[in-house]
């Protein structure tokens, strides 16, 4: 079982909540549950760190345009309790200029919300970018084996969910966020300088504030981690589901996805309702507590009024910061929920940047030499900590230039030899060195110039069949990549393509057929020009003309280098100048093939005889 996925009821070693590890696990242990969360508290530091000045200069800009909203209603006091008075005596200079200043408080404030509002978008949107690099960056270097358990369904949703929710926070939240916090503190100054008996009974409201905090903050995290755990299964479904369309479609298969799609779809909308009614409990927990506030500050502001220990306008004033005071509280509900909702975003996206490649460069890589000696010294494999020994031990030697065909029954291991070759995997113990040098302590761009293996899906990338070809050698000129095609055969149909070489393979008129992708594979091969080629054959068969060119193809490719070929075709194995059978992943069978077939007793002779006769 690979990392991801460990699922289940608890984490218990000590560091198995590294990486992604705890990702499927619902209840977290208080410990872990803490770890996680500085670990996301990291990351978010990171984001931040680099961009401190501009975030300050946002901090200070929304500190500015709240103290000018909130002179405000201390002009308004000063317009009651002064302004109008005087003006009642004739001096009008007190209230014009309580107007004039409540006139230019409001303009400042808009256009110091407008800046603040555009830095921080600035700020936003550049930490999402640098995130959604820093994510792609990352999870294009892991090794195969966390791709293979993971899938890209969940890296999708790293990617796009996870990351919206983060902005989310970022684009609607921090400017409430700073809105509350710096109108809670300011306005309860206010208010003690207004009155401080008064100031007091609001202060009480404190408490059950508080305790609503916790208890949402505890709620809305599991609620939310459960939403992340929910949208990343609906796009796996939906990724896996167009990924397979063609076999979906042929297998009948949509109404069983739909039934799948339709318990994972109803699962993230319950998660949303037990998140949103942690929302809806707290908000109005707020509100209540707001509301409530006011009336006690009212009676008691009115019974002070009437026996004359306290101005009208002052308790006009505390009413006005009052509601000013609670009504960003209820920004801070959502604000609350933003954070819970892209702090279960954080801690998968910091869990997946956790994770190492396994398969990792060296810090001080040997150079490669010339040539494609292979050697697999003692070499054993498994896939992981807890799979079966799919290699048992063993010794190869592969001289330069020579063309070793792999064949054996499915499942014997023929693949995971080539893996091994192309350092997809490091070996479970042994080494495995090209022109004596162990692959684990060569430099990947060395290796991977070095060896080169074309797979049987012959992946082509979007953009034009010359673009998929140079893919081999990006330096590579036109002339060279057209002459690399007419090498392997294939100029011809590129040639004839609706736009030739700059054909979009993604665009109608420009998909290929499986046999002349393979011949793109095989130009793109000759083009990288490298000196061990690793080929899984397709199994898919071609028709005649069809293998026939692939065949010839194939041998122009071999020509000069070594080239270990999981071969599924006859022709093929008989252009080798060595066949290996594997089974069980045991070589059990090495020699020429007209060796192996003149011996007449061996699994090869055997398949040798049942190829001729399906031939026959
Ligand atoms: N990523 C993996 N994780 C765990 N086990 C694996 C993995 N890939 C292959 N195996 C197991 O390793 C063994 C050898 O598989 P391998 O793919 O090398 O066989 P093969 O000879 O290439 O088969 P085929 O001809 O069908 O491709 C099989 O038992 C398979 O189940």
């Amino acid at each position: 079982m690979g990392r991801g996925d460990r699922g289940g009821e608890g984490v218990s070693d000590e560091d198995s909540w590294r990486g992604v590890a705890a990702e499927e696990v619902n209840d977290l242990g208080t410990a872990v549950g803490a770890k996680l969360q500085a670990r996301s508290r990291g990351l978010l530091g990171s984001l931040i760190r680099p961009r401190l000045l501009v975030s300050s200069a946002a901090l200070a800009l929304v500190v500015l345009q709240n103290l000018a909203s909130l002179a405000g209603p201390l002009l308004i006091a000063a317009a009651i309790d002064r302004g109008i008075p005087a003006a009642i005596n004739g001096d009008t200079s007190v209230l014009a200029w309580c107007i004039g200043g409540y006139a230019a408080s409001a303009v400042a404030n808009s256009l110091l919300l407008m800046a603040f509002l555009r830095l921080s978008a600035r700020i936003s949107q550049n930490v999402l970018l640098d995130l959604r690099a820093r994510l792609f960056r990352h999870v294009q270097r892991l090794s195969l084996s966390f791709h293979e358990s993971y899938t890209s369904g969940k890296v999708i949703s790293r990617l796009t969910a996870d990351m919206e929710s983060i902005g989310k926070l970022f684009e609607d939240s921090l400017d409430n966020m700073f809105n509350a916090v710096l109108s809670l503190v300011f306005i309860g100054a206010l208010l003690l300088i207004l009155d401080v008996p008064l100031a007091l009974v609001v202060m009480a409201g404190f408490v059950p504030l508080v305790l609503a905090l916790r208890w949402f903050r505890r709620t809305s995290g599991r609620a939310y981690r459960r939403t992340r755990g929910a949208i990343a299964k609906v796009i796996v479904q939906f990724v896996e589901t167009m990924n397979g369309i063609r076999a979906v479609q042929a297998f009948r298969r949509e109404h069983r996805n739909e039934s799948i799609m339709e318990t994972e779809n109803a699962s993230y909308r319950d998660a949303n309702y037990s998140a949103i009614n942690a929302v809806a409990v707290f908000a109005a927990s707020v509100r209540f507590i707001g509301n409530l506030s006011l009336a006690i500050v009212l009676g008691v502001g009115a019974w002070r009024v009437t026996g004359g220990s306290m101005e009208l306008g002052v308790l006009t004033a505390f009413t006005l910061y009052l509601r000013r005071f609670y009504d960003p509280l209820d920004d801070l509900a959502q604000v609350a929920n933003s954070y819970a909702s892209a702090s279960a975003a954080l801690e998968k996206i910091s869990g997946v940047l956790e994770e190492k490649p396994t398969v990792l460069e060296p810090a001080n890589p040997k150079p490669l030499p010339p040539g494609g000696a292979i050697e697999f010294d003692q070499v054993e494999f498994r896939y992981s900590k807890d799979s079966p020994v799919v290699l048992p031990r063993f010794d190869l030697t592969i001289p330069a230039g020579q063309t070793v065909a792999l064949v054996g029954a499915t499942g014997a291991g023929k693949s995971t030899i080539a893996k091994l070759v192309a350092r997809f995997y490091d070996p479970t113990a042994g080494s495995v060195r090209l022109s004596g040098v162990d692959l684990r302590d060569a430099a990947d761009e060395d290796l991977r110039s070095k060896v080169v293996m074309v797979t049987q899906e012959n992946f082509l990338f979007s953009g034009s069949v010359a673009d998929n070809i140079a893919i081999g050698r990006p330096t590579a000129t036109r002339g060279e990549i057209e002459s690399a095609a007419a090498a392997v055969g294939a100029h011809e149909f590129i040639a004839a393509l609706p736009d030739g070489y700059d054909t979009d393979v993604r665009k109608r008129g420009g998909r290929l057929s499986a046999g002349q992708r393979q011949l793109v594979a095989f130009a793109r091969a000759l083009l990288a020009n490298p000196a061990v080629l690793v080929l899984d054959e397709a199994t898919s068969s071609l028709d005649v003309p069809g293998e026939r060119a692939v065949q010839a193809a194939l041998e122009t490719v071999l020509t000069d280098r070594t080239a270990l070929i999981i071969a599924h075709r006859l022709s093929t194995v008989l252009i080798a100048d060595r066949v290996l059978v594997v089974e069980g992943g045991r070589i059990v069978e090495d020699g020429s093939p007209a060796d192996l077939v003149a011996e007449g007793r061996g699994e090869f002779a055997a398949l040798h005889r049942a190829w001729l006769e399906s031939l026959a």
